[in-house]
């Protein structure tokens, strides 16, 4: 299940090594940590937070995915259908019994969409890449550290301290998050009422919170309930990341499983 290298012969996550897809995958987050702001990610929450743009069902979604690529991703260059369904069906092989954590490989990377037309068409740095919260230090284990020197919030005395704006044990869910595809996932999901366990919405919620799950920073902010839930992302991680190939899945072949838990787990239609 763990491959040591991704489909470009380098290790996973390596932003380092010299490869085609590296500098485009720089400037991404460039880009990106210049304009992730406090006051940006208030804004987009409240944007996105109407879920007014599009009725549609779960697994049209994922079509509309098959035009996605992601610029942010030096181990990937599929169309992100392909990644989703690659999640799911390597969770499914370990994990038989928990159809819940299938259903959140198909949908973690559903957020995506926001870079579709169809929902104004935000630019690659607002949607994809690692996130890590606004309103406190930029933590060095961010990838592509140096470029917060540019983000004007990194020199704003409120919110450049270890605990900024928030405070120790707070619960990540009063952190806000560098806006991307998965804080809005989290919140599509939510707000349509889906009956996924909490585990489930926080996997979708914090998987691209590679500073936490990964190197442990942040950890002062978490309280009772994000400790227990960070032990799936740990699970769920190692299935998003090491599943990534050229090995494609057939899409019509496995659909109708992925259909009945749909039908299990969300609405027919959802509000985005
Ligand atoms: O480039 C990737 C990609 O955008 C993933 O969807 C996200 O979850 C990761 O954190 C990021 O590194
Ligand atoms: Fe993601
Ligand atoms: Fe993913």
């Amino acid at each position: 299940m763990m491959p040591h290298t991704n489909s470009f012969g380098h290790t996973f996550r390596d932003y380092h090594v010299e490869s085609e897809r590296q500098q485009g995958v720089e400037n991404f987050y460039r880009t990106n940590h210049i304009n992730q702001t406090y006051d940006f990610v208030k804004r987009m929450r409240e944007e996105y937070g109407n879920l007014d743009k599009v009725e549609m069902s779960i697994w049209e979604c994922c079509e509309l995915l098959n035009d996605v690529v992601d610029e942010s991703d030096p181990d990937l260059d599929e169309p992100q259908i392909e990644h989703l369904l690659q999640t799911a069906e390597a969770i499914r092989k370990d994990y038989p019994d928990e159809d819940w954590l299938h259903l959140t490989g198909l949908i973690h990377d559903l957020g995506k969409v926001l870079l579709h037309p169809s929902f104004g068409g935000l630019p690659q740095w607002a949607v994809v890449g690692d996130t890590y919260p606004a309103g406190c230090a930029f933590d060095k284990s961010i990838v592509h550290h140096k470029y917060f020197e540019e983000n004007p919030d990194y020199h704003n005395p409120a919110y450049n301290t270890k605990y900024g704006v928030y405070s120790e044990g707070c619960g990540l869910n009063n952190v806000m998050m560098s806006w991307g595809h998965d804080d809005y996932m989290y919140l599509v999901a939510k707000e349509n009422n889906t009956t996924l366990p909490s585990a489930a919405l926080f996997i979708i919620r914090y998987h691209s919170f590679y500073a936490l799950h990964r190197s442990g920073s942040y950890k002062q902010l978490m309280n009772g309930e994000d400790v227990e839930n960070l032990k799936w992302l740990e699970i769920f991680n190692k299935y998003d990341l090491y599943s990534k190939s050229k090995v494609r899945i057939d899409v019509e072949k496995v659909k109708p499983y992925y259909l009945s838990l749909i039908e299990k787990y969300f609405p027919a239609k959802l509000r985005w």
